[in-house]
């Protein structure tokens, strides 16, 4: 017991010198926040306000990586006003903006605002030296302008993907990879579970895991419509290397500092070996690589881009292609199967889709007579999906009444808008597709951009709606779903804040369906 004792005269106290540095620091940081938080403000009423930290530099990169939702939402709640604020991420300062008219200016503004890292301005002809390829570029033979490759390959995307014949066409290829995975002998193992030993010997159905069958189904269907099943063969590993890059390409997409954003590098080098693998095939060995990437590949060799970095190139666009709807196709099945009621509606209106019992379904109908399937569509399309334009300042520029300085990242996140009461109405933050039924007009809201806008709104916008259309068509077609019971019964899972995402957001937890062939 006296052991325990404290003899006080032990107690060694720190050095004067220690404590006279503690508190000079101490009062060093106080002074530095106080300047910069309270006093800089009042002087700069032109400047985005920053939100308050105590480590200069880290400022809010931990609490941005850990939940950028979160921290977001805790911002507009601390500034209140709708004027941009800013946050200091590895160093940077990001501003945040929260109004839609400023969103619009940040669209006008191509010429200080960019999302290109790197951007190949130069004119075509002054790169495509070489008589050969001069006769062969379409940049010297279809761009009477002679725009630089980025604002061509825009174009040439807008053309490929939104001209009314073409996409027909690429949904045709979509439409036969669909039903052919589709058919129920080819259900693939990635997704169906095992039989348990509690099934009934009858039984005819398959459990699968509804976000596997969602991913597969939908990436390998879309990337094989634009790159023939042939990059299957040739790179088998692809589509997981993608879905590895598509999980962690936040890290990259918010410029994080490649010894932060290592295993997002790796996971993009592995689909690059894929693709490079792919695109190093004869072109007679690749014939039916659909003509957007074709193209693109050619013309990125003739301005001189190596195989590999026209391969990198290549697997952004196509893991963005590939990886974002399957997300949203996920959340429209999770949804129907917890309520029966608008799973039957769905059902009712898509059957009117299809002529006879094993006809394609008719896109048409699909597009103008399923006001239910639109309703959900736009509203997954709302709340689950946490685009943000993402802009780099390459001048300075005022947005609103505040200026932005150049290396400035100009963020305007979308969610929050989809999300917003003044917009949506008081039950903004909950899933409801009944607003879309009850305003028709309701997708067309200034604020509602699960696309993006100005001049990098996605390309990609028809196509994607039309093959998670065709693909919730044909499911519903050929299967009856049912859930499968979980200890404590049926849960809509949430979304997982904690992986930012650059686009679609991934559920917390996956939903087990129970498919049997459904007879008409
Ligand atoms: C549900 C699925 C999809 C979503 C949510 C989506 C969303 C977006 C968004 C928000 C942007 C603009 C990003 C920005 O402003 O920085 C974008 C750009 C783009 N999207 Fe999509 N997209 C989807 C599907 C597709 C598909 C299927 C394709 C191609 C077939 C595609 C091709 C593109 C391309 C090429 C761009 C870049 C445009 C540019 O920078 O000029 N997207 N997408």
């Amino acid at each position: 017991m006296l052991d325990s004792v404290i003899d006080i005269s032990q107690i060694v106290l720190p050095h004067p010198i220690l404590w006279a540095v503690t508190a000079a620091l101490c009062l060093v940081l106080l002074s530095w926040r106080i300047w910069t938080f309270i006093i800089v403000p009042v002087l700069r009423p032109d400047e985005p306000k920053l939100l308050p930290y105590w480590v200069p530099f880290l400022g809010h990169t931990c609490a941005f990586f850990r939940n950028p939702e979160k921290l977001i939402n805790y911002s507009f709640h601390y500034f209140g006003s709708n004027q941009p604020f800013a946050l200091t991420v590895t160093g940077k300062r990001t501003v945040i903006l929260r109004n839609v008219q400023d969103v619009a200016s940040v669209w006008r503004n191509t010429q200080a605002l960019t999302i290109d890292g790197f951007i190949i301005f130069a004119s075509p002809r002054d790169l495509i030296k070489d008589e050969e390829s001069q006769s062969k570029s379409l940049l010297i033979k279809e761009n009477p302008q002679n725009k630089g490759y980025m604002d061509w390959e825009r174009d040439f995307f807008t053309a490929q993907l939104l001209e009314p014949d073409r996409l027909r066409k690429l949904l045709d290829k979509y439409l036969g990879h669909l039903r052919e995975v589709l058919a129920w002998d080819n259900l693939s193992s990635c997704y169906v579970m095992a039989p348990s030993a509690s099934d009934p010997p009858q039984d005819k159905s398959k459990t699968v895991s509804l976000q596997v069958f969602c991913r597969y189904t939908v990436s390998y269907c879309s990337t094989t419509t634009f790159f023939e099943p042939k990059l299957q063969q040739v790179a088998p590993q692809l589509l997981q290397d993608y879905q590895d890059f598509e999980r962690l390409s936040w890290k990259v997409f918010y410029r994080l500092p490649p010894f932060l954003a290592r295993s997002s590098h790796a996971a993009k080098e592995k689909a690059i070996d894929g693709l490079e693998k792919y695109l190093s095939l004869g072109e007679e060995e690749r014939p039916e690589l659909e003509t957007i990437f074709l193209a693109i590949n050619n013309e990125l060799t003739h301005i001189g881009v190596g195989r590999r970095d026209a391969a990198a190139f290549i697997v952004v666009i196509t893991a963005h292609l590939g990886n974002n709807a399957h997300k949203v196709a996920f959340w429209i099945f999770a949804h129907m199967l917890h309520d029966p009621a608008y799973l039957d509606a769905v059902y009712r209106e898509i059957d009117a889709a299809f002529a006879a019992p094993d006809a394609e379904s008719d896109m048409n109908v699909l597009l103008t007579a399923c006001p239910h399937l639109d309703a959900i569509w736009y509203e997954t399309m709302r709340v689950y999906n946490a685009t943000s334009a993402i802009r780099h300042a390459k001048t300075d520029c005022i947005i609103g009444d505040k200026r932005i300085h150049v290396g400035d990242q100009v963020v305007a996140p979308f969610r929050q808008f989809h999300l917003n009461r003044d917009i949506f109405g008081a039950d903004a933050r909950s899933f409801r597709p009944g607003r879309f039924l009850e305003n028709k007009g309701l997708h067309r809201a200034k604020g509602y951009s699960p696309f993006g806008g100005g001049y990098t709104y996605c390309p990609g916008r028809l196509f994607a709606q039309r093959e998670i259309y065709l693909f919730v068509a044909e499911t519903l077609r050929k299967f009856d779903l049912e859930l499968v019971p979980r200890p404590g019964g049926p849960r809509m899972p949430q979304v997982d804040e904690r992986i930012p995402s650059p686009a679609a957001m991934g559920p917390d937890e996956d939903v087990l369906v129970r498919l049997s062939p459904r007879v008409h």
